[in-house]
């Protein structure tokens, strides 16, 4: 790609920064609905998948107008988005400060086209692990695969973390009610804990250990795998036996074989993958084994048909394109700091902790790709809940507190659970919809002050509470309703959101594909871990750390 200017020389960078100044006021959300009635048609996209329903993404609770959106799309055009875009699927190595290509496109292309990367077509590699995956899935979920002592395996444990965990994580949560069999556990953090509380729940003669790392070195993981083996060696007692019970996901061959898992039972991906976009490769085995490959593949062709619409929908009408820009202004331009999730289905309960990193590794940078330090803020704080738990939690600060936070309302029409003749799912519905009304139209004084005197309290006690009952409203929301949470359509929206990272790296123009902030802390966590071993003061480091160091030591 080539180099671009600097975002704000841009003349649309600076045409928004004039629209905020002088605009603002003209975009208050209950004028622009009632200016327009044809609003909702105008500001919503709704798209039609093959078999699973349509997706309406309505984006009309937005400060935005026809002008503002023209001002935004003209930006992505000045950014060469589509260009871009073009470098991405073409297996271009945008991620030049590892010298890598981008490609978790390729791993659910379902085009029959071939990816070539070094000038390779990748595709054939990705269709023979696919059918290993199938194979393997297969032959647990058909009682074919025997552990060591003859039992069928019933317990899965993925040890993996960040990227080879979250993505697993939280899709077989958001999937659980198409779910064969297998208990599914999920082991990643180093606090002994975590592996301790599973090893409790899981026999060892029918667990799986699913080892998942791309590189095979994270220290927590390998740990973790470690500490797993032993225990699993203090019953099975037969090293042989690893091989019934334990298998890898990793791009590094070499560092599967040193740990001491056959080679036959690894399921290789590729540098091209990141870490945080790996579930649609080898990574994904926890999710084939829980759902069955079929629905694995579901999952695979709902993304490769959002990666058809992000490439050939016009800016205009690209969902990603315009949730990324909308995102743009209001961080760029409106001072909103974080963005919030909030899915209104239960089973979704890890998204937004699966976007935390999805977006926050990928856009937390604060140097350009020519490394220049940027002088506007790049990736957002992602964060959420599901509804309703956050509406009794933290929807106060967002109705009645001093920032703004844009947030996405994620819904299901249909529910998996329609228990109760379907009650519950019509009061999830009513609140859902309430919820981006209310953040909408708020309640004026005057609104306010009428319930207070109908409700018959006084005038005095009126003036005290009237302004605690105000809400100034026009908060921006974006709708995302679908039939139902389906592989395909969980696909389709966890694409949507990484074409949307996608898009606003290109309009910040930064690398959203490396990850070096987070190597710092590692390091330091080497020096520090053999200082913890004996019981000598530390001296070497700030006071602080030394403070704390020491603390910990004199009360071992
Ligand atoms: O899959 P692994 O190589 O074990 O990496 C696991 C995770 O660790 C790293 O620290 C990165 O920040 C993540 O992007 C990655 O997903």
């Amino acid at each position: 790609m080539d180099p671009r200017p600097s975002l704000t020389s841009e003349a649309a960078w600076l045409e928004l920064k004039e629209y905020f100044k002088s605009n603002l006021d003209n975009l208050k959300l209950k004028d622009l609905f009632a200016k327009d009635p044809q609003r909702f048609q105008k500001f919503s996209i709704k798209i039609d998948t093959p078999n699973d329903g349509d997706i309406l993404v309505d984006y009309s609770k937005n400060w935005a107008d026809d002008e503002l959106m023209a001002k935004l799309f003209r930006l992505a055009k000045e950014r060469k988005l589509e260009s871009a875009r073009s470098a991405m699927f073409a297996g271009e190595k945008i991620n030049f400060t590892e010298d890598r290509a981008v490609l978790h496109v390729a791993l659910r292309n379902r085009s029959g086209k071939p990816v070539i990367v070094n000038g390779k077509n990748v595709m054939p590699d990705v269709d023979a692990v696919l059918t290993h995956m199938k194979e393997f899935t297969n032959s647990i979920l058909s009682g074919h695969w025997k552990g060591f002592s003859g039992k069928q395996i019933t317990d899965v444990v993925n040890i993996g973390i960040g990227g080879s965990d979250l993505g697993p994580l939280m899709v077989t949560e958001a999937l659980k009610s198409y779910n064969k069999g297998l208990k599914m556990h999920f082991v990643s953090n180093i606090d002994g804990t975590h592996l301790a509380e599973v090893l409790m729940k899981v026999d060892p003669s029918s667990v799986l250990f699913i080892i998942a790392s791309k590189t095979f070195t994270t220290q927590e993981t390998i740990t973790n795998a470690t500490s797993a083996k032993k225990w699993f060696l203090e019953y099975a007692k037969n090293p042989a036996a690893v091989a019934k019970h334990f298998v890898a996901l990793s791009t590094n061959e070499v560092k599967v074989k040193e740990f001491g898992i056959d080679p036959a039972n690894m399921f290789g991906f590729w540098d091209w993958v990141g870490g945080r976009y790996s579930l649609w490769s080898a990574i994904g085995l926890s999710i084939c084994l829980s759902l069955g490959y079929d629905n694995f593949q579901q999952l695979l062709e709902g993304a490769h048909f959002m990666d058809n619409h992000f490439q050939t929908a016009p800016l205009e009408k690209n969902i990603p394109v315009i949730l990324a820009l909308l995102g743009v202004w209001y961080s760029n331009m409106c001072g909103a700091e974080t963005h919030a999730l909030l899915p209104y289905d239960q089973y979704m309960h890890r998204f937004a902790a699966y976007f935390q990193q999805g977006d926050m590794e990928s856009n937390g940078k604060y140097v350009t790709r020519s490394g220049q330090v940027v002088d506007y803020s790049t990736g957002p704080i992602v964060w959420g809940e599901p509804g309703t738990n956050g509406q009794h939690a933290f929807y106060q600060l967002i109705h009645q507190g001093t920032r703004l936070i844009p947030a996405d309302f994620i819904a299901t029409v249909q529910s998996h659970n329609p228990i109760n003749g379907g009650i519950h799912h019509n009061i999830l519905l009513a609140n859902f919809l309430a919820q981006t009304e209310a953040l909408m139209m708020g309640k004026t004084e005057e609104v306010a002050k009428l319930e207070l005197e109908k409700s018959g309290m006084d005038a005095d006690s009126i003036k005290k509470i009237l302004p605690h009952k105000v809400f100034k409203g026009n908060k921006p929301t974006n709708s995302i309703v679908v039939k139902k949470m389906t592989p395909f359509v969980l696909g389709a929206l966890i694409a949507m959101y990484e074409h949307k990272i996608f898009t606003q790296g290109i309009i910040w123009d930064i690398n959203s594909y490396d990850q070096w902030g987070v190597e710092l802390g590692k390091q330091l966590a080497k020096v520090i871990e053999p200082e913890l071993n004996d019981n000598k003061p530390v001296s070497t480091h700030d006071s602080s750390t030394n403070g704390l160091i020491n603390f910990i030591k004199a009360n071992r």
